[in-house]
């Protein structure tokens, strides 16, 4: 390509970005719903698609950062498209883009948009003064409403030492199934293989094969903590896309998996035949439901505030604020009283959340114990878990942070209850 001509499908794909930037920060759409089939990125290509992807969630994760790094150059902030055409154009500098063909770019999309292009001027004007390489300053902090409770229940530093984690993008982890061949990567001490470079993951050794499946290796814990599940009946109560479900059925056990969601279950049913690994699916609500016969075990991933994930899911900082926390806390623990009485005697459930929030995870526990005085709790005893995991009440408790030197993990809560036995 000439020197300084423009790329016309890269700069469809910066055009999609922006629209999709503006529907995260201005319309407080999810990012899943503005990526999704009818959103802006419908008609561009697989590897387009990916790279707005990518560009998206790397501005998501740095907002922050980015505002203030562009505040120098302007003395207001200018209407949210033209802010979000600078920003996109800010992490393709700090990702070490050419800055003559970005500018270009940029500067030909503010013209090409008719709520943009008088202000073509001022972009081109603040990205001639932004310096190539990475953004300069302190990570992007979490929301008030998330971070005073954790600063509450961890400390500042460790707070800190989350945020650094979350403005990373995450690395790719898989479950293996034993006897099948496997990409080449880190092993992880709890099992999980974390790769080196993640690339196109379905057209790695085993993929095709249902050799393993990507789950993030705080989030393959959960299972393990059930204990020997091989020939046991196991209810999966919220298990799409099914990540535990597979593992469940992996390791032997009669997995009924219900979601009340179909077309999440959709994405689980394809999982087990990619694997060819059995389930039998239930779409069902939780809260209406009721098995014809006990379970020996249950794992229960409740639907939760997914405060662990957000370095995966950058938008929910900005298009959540708490005020859904307190029903979800009341689904879980009506779910958890539900799924205890559907145990045999001595039977096991895990409960689980990808929350970092202590009321989703180690409130939960300490008010179900409160609630079912036979409740026992058993110790987590996993192969590579760490002692300062293990809460004093003897729950697990995973943050962003930890293995912050091999690219951190999922915040999760987990733990084991055994109800009395007969
Ligand atoms: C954290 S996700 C589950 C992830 C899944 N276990 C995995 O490992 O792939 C929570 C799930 O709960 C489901 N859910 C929410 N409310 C529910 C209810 N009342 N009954 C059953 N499932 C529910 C959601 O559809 C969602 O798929």
């Amino acid at each position: 390509m000439e020197h300084g001509k423009s790329d016309p499908r890269k700069d469809s794909t910066r055009a999609a970005t922006v629209a999709v930037l503006d529907g995260v920060l201005g319309d407080g759409a999810m990012l899943a719903q503005m990526t999704g089939e009818e959103g802006p990125l419908a008609a561009l290509s697989g590897p387009e698609r990916a790279r707005a992807q990518r560009l998206a969630l790397a501005v998501l994760r740095s907002v922050e950062p980015i505002d203030r790094m562009l505040g120098q150059f302007m003395r207001k902030a200018p209407p949210l498209t033209t802010l979000n055409i600078l920003r996109l154009a800010a992490v393709e500098l700090a990702g070490g883009a050419a800055p003559h063909g970005v500018v270009n770019a940029c500067v030909g999309l503010a013209r090409a948009g008719k709520k943009t292009q008088h202000q073509a001027g001022l972009i081109n004007a603040v990205l001639r003064q932004v310096a190539a390489g990475p953004l300069p300053g302190p990570v992007q902090k979490m929301p008030r409403w998330l971070r005073q409770p954790l600063v509450h229940a961890w400390g500042r530093e460790a707070v800190a030492a989350i945020e650094a984690v979350q403005a990373a993008p995450p690395p790719v982890d898989l479950t293996l199934r034993a006897g099948f061949a496997a990409p080449e990567g880190l092993a992880l001490p709890t099992g999980s293989l974390r790769l080196a470079e993640a690339g196109q993951v379905s057209a790695l050794p085993g993929y095709a094969e249902g050799g393993w499946w990507v789950q993030d290796a705080a989030a393959a814990l959960a299972v393990p903590l059930l204990g020997d599940v091989a020939g046991l009946r196991v209810l999966d109560l919220c298990a799409a896309p099914g990540g535990k479900t597979l593992q469940l059925a992996a390791a032997g056990a009669k997995v009924v998996a219900l979601d009340i969601s179909e077309a999440r279950l959709a994405r689980l049913r394809e999982n087990l035949a990619r694997t060819g690994l059995v389930a039998q699916v239930v779409v069902a609500d939780g809260l209406e439901w009721a098995p014809d016969a006990p379970f020996d075990a249950i794992l229960l991933d409740a639907p939760c505030s997914a405060t662990g994930t957000i370095r995966r899911h950058p938008d929910l900082p900005f298009v959540k604020d708490g005020s859904e926390v307190a029903g979800l806390v009341d689904l879980q623990a009506r779910l958890l009283d539900r799924a205890l009485g559907w145990l045999k005697p001595g039977g096991r459930l895990v409960y689980v959340t990808c929350s970092l929030l202590p009321e989703e995870g180690e409130g939960q526990l300490v008010s179900a114990l409160a609630r079912h005085p036979g409740l026992r709790l058993r110790q987590p005893d996993l192969a590579g878990i760490e002692p300062g995991w293990v809460t004093a009440e003897g729950g697990l408790r995973l943050r962003p942070d930890y293995w912050a030197d091999r690219g951190g993990m999922d915040g999760f809560f987990m733990v084991c209850l055994e109800v009395a036995g007969a």
